[in-house]
């Protein structure tokens, strides 16, 4: 397994590339740790599979390098990276059986047989296709194939990094989450480096140690699905991250008080503004108390969500969402109130910390 070092890192597809709009990928300058679970999350177009294709060998960057434990490996193939695949389609033969698909990896590598025999039948049983390893692959459904094509990434335990791109898309629901459940368990037993491409957040949260969110080609978060929850360090962490996204509305600050439309808040410290930001206020649904004290708000919708509601409200003219119990008592004249530790400031769309 390898430690992998993204290095100042940009690519565009077109020649003569004259601004940051110009290109897929914009600086992307990171390290990710030996045996980590990094899933890739963003929207399309973001540039996920750009950076995928990169570290895969795919792609040549237009500037920068691609180190895997120190060594620039930014010229070599992806043969030579030594690193293992699964598409979103899946890519098997045909006409050789279950078992031969799963063992044409080893045998290329020159494993001995017996070692092969039992790599083969121990993956045959998580991916649950024992019974089918004497069939042809033709003969078997697209999620049953999918299942081969990631078993045929896992049952090498020689790879640098296995990069799954979108792996899951063909796969029905029940089977998705039980997939997911075994990836995350085989990366607890063998410590693979993996990276996972995917623009589903419950795929990207349940799956990774380190979520890596992607916007308009770029890295705007790297973290831990609870850092990413509690702290998005752009607005759009917060839209994308959670269900209900966070409220983020326009407010002014001055020194440690925040206005937003007539109301004002005050904070524990002064954030660091500068003349001239746009400056907004980041709160989760999931942090807002209503109530009979605070700031009066509009309810203009309640949505039952099972053990929870949402309440669509609009405070200062802003629209918000507010998730309270199923049995919250919700006043005629509501009022809200937001949890101090749990205000995020943002100054051009990125997160500030407080005046030095
Ligand atoms: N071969 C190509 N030639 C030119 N532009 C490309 C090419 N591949 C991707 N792009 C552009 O680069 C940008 C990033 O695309 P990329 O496929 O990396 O995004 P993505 O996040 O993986 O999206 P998706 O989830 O839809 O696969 C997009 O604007 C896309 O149109």
């Amino acid at each position: 397994m390898a430690r992998i070092t993204l290095d100042h890192i940009r690519h565009a597809y077109g020649p003569n590339p004259k601004s940051d709009v110009a290109y897929a990928l914009r600086e992307v300058d990171h390290e990710w740790a030996d045996g980590g679970a990094y899933a890739l999350l963003g929207p399309s177009g973001c540039g996920k599979t750009t950076l995928l294709n990169i570290i895969s060998g795919l792609l040549q960057p237009s500037h920068g390098r691609i180190l895997f434990d120190g060594n620039d490996v930014t010229n070599l193939s992806t043969q030579e990276r030594n690193i293992a695949q699964v598409f979103q389609f899946p890519v098997i033969y045909d006409t050789m059986t279950v078992y031969d698909n799963l063992a044409f990896p080893l045998r290329n590598r020159g494993i001995a047989e017996p070692d092969v025999n039992r790599r083969v039948r121990e993956m045959l049983d998580i991916i649950d296709l024992s019974d089918w390893s004497n069939r042809k692959a033709q003969r078997l459904t697209a999620d049953q194939k999918q299942k081969i094509s990631l078993g045929r990434g896992l049952v090498r335990n020689d790879v640098n990094a296995i990069l799954f791109d979108e792996p899951l898309t063909v796969i029905d629901p029940h089977m998705k989450w039980v997939l997911r459940s075994q990836l995350k368990r085989f990366h607890k037993q063998f410590g693979f480096t993996m990276v996972y491409v995917t623009h589903d957040q419950t795929e990207a949260l349940t799956f990774a140690d380190k979520v890596v969110v992607m916007y308009d080609g770029q890295i705007v978060q790297i973290g831990t699905p609870a850092e990413l929850f509690e702290r998005p360090s752009h607005t759009f962490v917060g839209y994308f991250i959670g269900s209900p996204g966070m409220n983020v509305m326009p407010a002014e600050v001055h020194g440690s008080t925040i206005t937003l439309g007539g109301e004002t808040i005050a904070l524990d410290h002064a954030p660091k503004i500068t003349a001239g930001d746009r400056v907004e206020l980041g709160i989760r649904p999931e942090f807002i108390r209503i109530g009979r004290e605070g700031m009066p708000v509009t309810i203009t919708r309640i949505e039952d969500i099972g053990r929870r509601r949402i309440v669509r409200a609009s405070l200062a003219g802003q629209p918000m969402a507010i998730v309270v119990s199923e049995d919250a008592e919700i006043p005629a004249e509501a009022r809200v109130t937001f949890d101090p530790a749990a205000l995020n400031i943002y100054a051009n769309s990125w997160r500030v910390g407080r005046e030095a």
